[in-house]
């Protein structure tokens, strides 16, 4: 088996994604070789159903790797089952989605507290109020989603995804339900948030002047790496 990189935030080697069915199986990812240092910010482009959720869905460990290995801040995801994944990603990952998914039932600093909570962190609640505040959401703790913009939402779900202090942070898509000065902000503050916590920070995006910004740009085509380039 080919050797990884120990000292990587990510080091992937002929990972490879398959779904559908037996009789119908879709080949998704054919073959990543991927290394990515600790601090790197990259950008991940290309085009609609080229693969790039998918590879962020491995990456991250939501979705078990068909083959191919894959070491993610120092964790070997390659043989680990639905619920070693679960456990190595708390702690590691942090994850900002396009639609935010907030918990409706829950206030800000709930939506953040819960987690850390969940993780046993005995500070939680405090940990959730300091990071409301370094997204300038101090006023705003006891809202609901609901209650909240869609930038302001944003806010709430990077103030979670970073307030672990996760080595690694993914984004897909984060500014794609926001206006573009919105989605400016929520990316000086995402960029910000991982240069303050020291975060690996890995963002999927259609936007070519938001890659411009990130350090390394890496273009998926068709379940393989078309290009990557570090600037
Ligand atoms: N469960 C599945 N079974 C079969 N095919 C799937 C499954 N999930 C995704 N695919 C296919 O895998 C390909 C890659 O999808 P993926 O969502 O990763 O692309 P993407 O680059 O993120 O696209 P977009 O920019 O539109 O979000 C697509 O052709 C998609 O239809």
């Amino acid at each position: 088996m080919p050797v990884t990189s120990p000292e990587a935030a990510i080091s992937a080697r002929n990972l490879t994604l398959t779904l559908g069915t037996p009789s119908a199986p879709v080949e998704i990812l054919k073959g990543i070789d991927l290394d990515v240092m600790p601090g790197e910010v990259v950008a991940l482009l290309g085009p609609s159903g080229s693969g790039k959720s998918s590879l962020m869905a491995v990456l991250t460990g939501l979705e078990r790797a068909s083959g191919g290995s894959l070491e993610v801040a120092g964790a070997d995801f390659s043989d680990m089952d639905e619920d070693g994944l679960a456990m190595a990603r708390r702690g590691r990952i942090g994850i900002v989605l396009q639609a935010f998914h907030l918990l409706p039932t829950m206030t800000a600093i709930e939506n953040v507290a819960t987690p850390m909570e969940l993780a046993g962190m005995a500070d939680a609640r405090e940990r959730a109020s300091a990071e409301l505040d370094a997204v300038g959401l101090g006023h705003r703790k006891d809202h609901y989603p609901a209650q909240l913009s869609g930038g302001e939402q944003q806010r709430v779900a990077i103030a979670r995804a970073t307030a672990p202090r996760p080595p690694l942070i993914f984004a897909d898509e984060p500014t794609g339900n926001l206006d573009a000065a919105t989605g400016h902000a929520i990316i000086d503050l995402l960029f910000a948030q991982a240069r303050d916590t020291g975060a690996t920070l890995f963002v999927i995006t259609h936007d070519v002047e938001l890659a411009e910004r990130c350090g390394r740009v890496i273009t998926i085509g068709d379940g393989r790496i078309a290009s990557d380039v570090t600037k």
